[in-house]
């Protein structure tokens, strides 16, 4: 069963308000978005004070519509309208994203894609859906890369679930000495940004398309990224505006799609393969993510999700399998913990190791 647009307010229209009314009658609900099952939302208080008082409603809200059939999951942020002359985002030190004003609609570019100025190839890792181990490959390669001597940034361009910050164990909020640029954040020997820190939660649930370009725009040529011999962006899961705009826009070396062995990851990969053939992005590889799993206490190896399914397609694409990369708990850990897998040693390094190398003696990182 599907939820629309209307299925949620009318469900909201159940959460009263102590003052009267409800949130629908009283027109606090902002930026709905319905998207297969995941519900967004804003509610928007008419100010601080009685944003403050109502957490308990935004509490109701998310757990109403999460209660709706074919909802999986609701978001809702809570935002007030400032008082006059009070601005919302606070210096970089405060937790809170620094004061260069990013996103609004990109800049009219003339011609086909460009360059990115001191970046000498740019790969975007990108997979069908979300949850496959996308993030947790970009930040593999991108410490795997940097141990083999390449000067590597990484992005986070996923604006709804930035995961970088946490995968590459960085809690500092980037700088901008400047108001103009943008200093990158440094860990495992990558400099690193996220879009995510960037932007406050309600700007993330608001943005959709043109403004989510213009910030991606911003964080390609307004970051310091200085001289890389890659970057490497993590893509938003599916097929959506980011991945279309920033593949017409810039010149990418070529995307590396990640899908677990699941048939169903495999046709939402397709559809993410069959965009980049669309746009002339080359496709330099798959690479297989849970591929397999190994029984710490007995060596024992099991093909929880199935086997070969990436490799078939793989070869009917004529298209290189890049690695296969087990399903280990150690992985998760590690990206937890803020230090990739691939900056230490082990089989699994050792994977995103080959891979890196491959991809750099074929000058493609
Ligand atoms: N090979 C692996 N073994 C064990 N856990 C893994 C593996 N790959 C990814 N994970 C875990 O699976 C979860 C999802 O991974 P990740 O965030 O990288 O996926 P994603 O495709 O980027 O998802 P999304 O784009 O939806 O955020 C994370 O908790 C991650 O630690």
């Amino acid at each position: 069963m599907t939820v629309t647009r209307d299925d949620v307010l009318k469900a909201l229209t159940r959460l009263t308000l102590p003052d009267g009314g409800d949130v629908v009658s009283r027109d606090l609900v902002r930026a709905l978005s319905v998207e297969g099952g995941t519900v967004r939302f804003v509610l928007e208080a008419p100010d601080p004070e009685t944003g403050r008082r109502m957490e308990g409603i935004r509490r109701a809200a998310e757990e109403l519509v999460a209660g709706l059939p074919g909802v999986g999951k609701a978001t809702v942020a809570l935002t007030a309208h400032q008082p006059k002359g009070q601005g919302a985002a606070g210096g970089a030190s405060a937790g809170e994203p620094p004061k260069l004003k990013i996103g609004g609609h990109p800049t009219p570019q003339q011609g086909g894609p460009q360059k990115v100025p001191g970046i000498d190839r740019i790969l975007v890792v990108a997979s069908g859906k979300g949850g496959v181990g996308k993030s947790t490959v970009s930040a593999n390669l991108a410490v795997a890369l940097a141990k083999q001597g390449r000067r590597v940034g990484l992005l986070d361009a996923d604006i709804y679930g930035p995961s970088q910050p946490r995968m590459m164990g960085v809690k500092d909020r980037p700088d901008s000495p400047d108001g103009k640029t943008i200093v990158p954040l440094q860990a495992h020997g990558v400099k690193m940004m996220s879009i995510g820190l960037m932007v406050s939660e309600e700007q993330a649930l608001v943005w959709r398309g043109p403004m989510l370009m213009g910030a991606l725009q911003q964080l390609l040529n307004q970051v310091q990224w200085g001289e890389l011999d890659v970057l490497i962006i993590d893509l938003p899961p599916g097929t959506g505006d980011v991945q279309l705009t920033l593949c017409q826009r810039t010149i990418m070396t070529g995307a590396l799609i990640v899908s677990t062995p699941q048939d169903v990851a495999l046709l939402d990969a397709r559809k993410a393969i069959n965009m980049f053939q669309m746009l002339k992005t080359p496709i330099l590889g798959l690479i297989e993510n849970m591929s397999s799993y190994v029984c710490p206490n007995c060596g024992h190896e099991e093909h929880l999700f199935g086997h070969g399914g990436v490799a078939a397609e793989a070869r009917k694409l004529g298209v290189p399998l890049l690695g296969e990369l087990p399903l280990s708990l150690d992985v998760r850990l590690a990206g937890d913990a803020g230090t990739p897998i691939a900056a230490g040693e082990g089989p699994v390094a050792e994977a995103y190791a080959a891979i890196a190398g491959k991809l750099i003696a074929e000058g493609k990182a």
